[in-house]
């Protein structure tokens, strides 16, 4: 269907001339080679021997060739696409330079690497028995040559653009580096694989001069289809014509079969609509695997059930680097993680698994010290902002990756797995893919598949930031049961205040990636150490200086009166909850201190009550919070003149 054209958008004469040019350039040979086949021969000329030798020798050879390319080239675009080494633009030059360079040079190179008289050609020759010059091994090794790039740089692409946090998670789940590779980063990258192994196929097949000029023209041996088309030109041009036509069809069906994937335009989509395996089975990639050893560090599960006791591990951490923390916690905490936007608080989980560069965890859980570990042998399950649920695998196979990877039996892991779904409300969506799960109940199976892991230290990253205000307060009180029962420590990043509040034991406050606060949620919350916390918690708080006359001078302009004066000259916090604020029509005449005029300018509810902003031009803003009952005899509106009034004995003053 043809889209109409927004106007502005004709496309200018001056482009599309020469771009028709290109595209009639291109297909005036194609055209020719169609034009001039002999469709009644065609038939006799494809299965003549000497075309059917070099067409039996041609599959031979590319598919060995599209072997070798995958088994030397996906670990080396694995290594472009993941790992910081220096040199390593000048390998990636290396590796696309056979794709430039004329194949005869290719083959002269070979030549001189491989041959009999090259660098490595006695050696092969002498010591292993392997001549590659005028052998089908010497046209393998030409095609791969020439054909294992396009492999090399479509695959990194792929890698390069997977979310970490897939790998990351899969690692705190207690994978090793290979088992994440084979189990999660394979199967996602699995439709650029594809299509880089399409490509290679293809170019090896259509090979021609590096193999001649390293491999021979040997009849049956090194003697390709292309290479017979170059001698049936001379002799037979009709012949030739066809076996052109043949290799021209399988070059456009791969291409059309890839559909621009290798140019990028539909790559391997990561997230929730992530890269599908190409396994159309719904059989699980993890259910194929075999269970891994079991190392002495690795977090063992004694058993699948979630019922089973969890291992007591506090928790000690000294983080540097970025971070400036001590952490401290006995076994069953919850520490809450809350700051402001950069505060360190991603920084601080990625130390603490081993993730970051930047900062540097010496951590030690119950008995072990795992400071030197890697992150799959530290017995810390991470879940990241986005859940990162393996978009290949079924909530159930995702849910018992983390038993598997302990070597818990398949069916013994499914179990556990199940019973943790269950417990957290997904039960009945075991079967499904991430991408069939509403963001709340992917939320869900991504906290079942961490708690199923068993890990020493669990990390939440903002877990319940995609669920709705209902399913959030569900599933508050479902965590907060399933981290009652559990042994080790839980850090749970939030922007939250009422999940810091009623989920943390404790509340971690940083800024700038330093420890302001570390308290009971009460304490924070009845003397919060910044401006950014009380507010986070609802609190009016402003800075001020006290003064020699018992009065508070406010940073921000205005004076205060406070029950308990400081010291004139320090610095402190004035809290003001929004309950001990009074909103009145008229100036207010009994014992409070401080009374302002202002205008309401915003009114928002919360949950039972109404939240009311006031702005003054004798003070900051000041939240008010009221009944709906006191509002609507107050009359208020946005616009509505009032006086807001605090009793001097309401204001609680903090040292920062
Ligand atoms: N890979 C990185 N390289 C350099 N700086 C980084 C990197 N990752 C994060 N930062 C910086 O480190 C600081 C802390 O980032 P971090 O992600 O830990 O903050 P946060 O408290 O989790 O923030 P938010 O609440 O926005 O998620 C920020 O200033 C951020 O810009």
């Amino acid at each position: 269907m043809s889209r109409p054209r927004a106007p502005g958008t004709r496309t200018p004469v001056t482009l599309a001339v020469p771009a028709l040019l290109a595209i009639a350039f291109l297909l005036l040979p194609l055209t020719g080679i169609l034009a001039r086949t002999e469709w009644g021969e065609l038939g006799t000329h494809l299965t003549s021997p000497e075309v059917t030798v070099a067409l039996r020798l041609s599959l031979l050879v590319s598919f060995c060739a599209l072997g070798l390319s995958l088994v030397l080239g996906v670990p080396l675009a694995w290594l472009l696409a993941r790992v910081s080494f220096p040199g390593k633009a000048l390998v990636r030059s290396l590796v696309l330079l056979p794709m430039v360079l004329p194949p005869t040079v290719g083959g002269v190179a070979l030549l001189l690497g491989f041959g009999r008289r090259g660098l490595l050609g006695p050696w092969l020759e002498n010591d292993l028995g392997i001549v590659l010059p005028f052998h089908t091994s010497g046209a393998v090794v030409a095609a791969t040559f020439v054909a294992m790039p396009f492999l090399v740089i479509s695959l990194e692409g792929t890698i390069a653009g997977l979310r970490t946090s897939y790998e990351e998670t899969a690692a705190s789940l207690g994978a090793s580096p290979v088992r994440v590779f084979l189990t999660v980063t394979l199967p996602l990258v699995a439709p650029g694989l594809a299509a880089g192994a399409a490509l290679t196929w293809a170019r090896a097949l259509g090979e021609f001069g590096a193999t001649i000029t390293f491999a021979g023209n040997l009849p049956g041996t090194t003697q390709t289809l292309p290479l017979e088309v170059y001698l049936l030109l001379q002799d037979q041009p009709q012949a030739a014509t066809s076996v052109s036509l043949l290799l021209l069809a399988v070059a456009m069906a791969v291409l059309v079969a890839l559909r621009g994937r290798w140019t990028g335009t539909t790559a391997a989509r990561p997230g929730n609509g992530a890269a599908r395996p190409g396994n159309a089975d719904d059989r699980p990639a993890e259910e194929n695997e075999k269970p891994a050893e079991v190392t002495p560090d690795a977090p063992v599960a004694t058993t699948a059930a979630p019922s089973a006791p969890q291992r007591q591990s506090p928790l000690r951490a000294e983080v540097s680097g970025f971070n400036d923390v001590t952490l401290d916690a006995p076994a069953g905490t919850t520490i809450a993680v809350v700051g402001p936007n950069g505060a360190g608080k991603t920084t601080l989980l990625r130390a603490l698994l081993g993730l970051t560069p930047r900062a540097h965890a010496r951590l030690r859980l119950g008995d072990v010290d795992v400071t030197n570990l890697p992150p799959h042998r530290r017995g810390v399950a991470w879940v990241p902002q986005d859940g990162a649920l393996f978009p290949h695998l079924s909530a159930l196979a995702n849910t018992a990756y983390g038993l598997r990877t302990q070597g818990v039996r398949r069916t013994e892991a499914r179990r556990g797995a199940q019973e943790w779904l269950d417990r957290l409300g997904v039960g009945d969506l075991a079967r499904r893919r991430p991408s069939q799960l509403s963001g709340g109940q992917a939320q869900r199976v991504a906290l079942a598949r961490a708690l199923a892991a068993r890990p020493r230290l669990l990390l939440l990253d903002e877990p319940l930031a995609a669920l709705d205000q209902t399913t959030r307060a569900r599933v508050r009180r479902m965590l907060r049961a399933h981290l009652e029962g559990f042994g080790g420590v839980c850090l749970m990043v939030t922007h939250d205040p009422v999940e810091a509040i009623s989920l943390g034991g404790r509340v971690l406050v940083l800024d700038d990636g330093r420890t302001l606060q570390d308290d009971t949620p009460g304490e924070v919350s009845r003397h919060p150490r910044s401006p950014w916390v009380a507010r986070m918690l609802g609190r009016n708080a402003w800075t001020c200086t006290a003064t020699s006359d018992g009065t508070l001078s406010l940073a921000a302009g205005g004076t205060l009166v406070a029950a308990d004066p400081a010291t004139p000259g320090t610095t402190t916090l004035a809290i003001i909850a929004p309950e001990a604020v009074s909103l009145h029509r008229e100036r207010p005449s009994g014992s409070p201190r401080n009374n302002w005029p202002g205008t309401v300018r915003e009114i928002t509810a919360v949950g039972s009550r109404l939240r009311v902003v006031v702005a003054s031009d004798q003070v900051p803003d000041l939240v008010a919070e009221i009944t709906p009952q006191a509002a609507a005899e107050l009359g208020l509106a946005d616009g509505t003149p009032v006086w807001t009034s605090v009793k001097a004995t309401e204001i609680t003053l903090v040292t920062p």
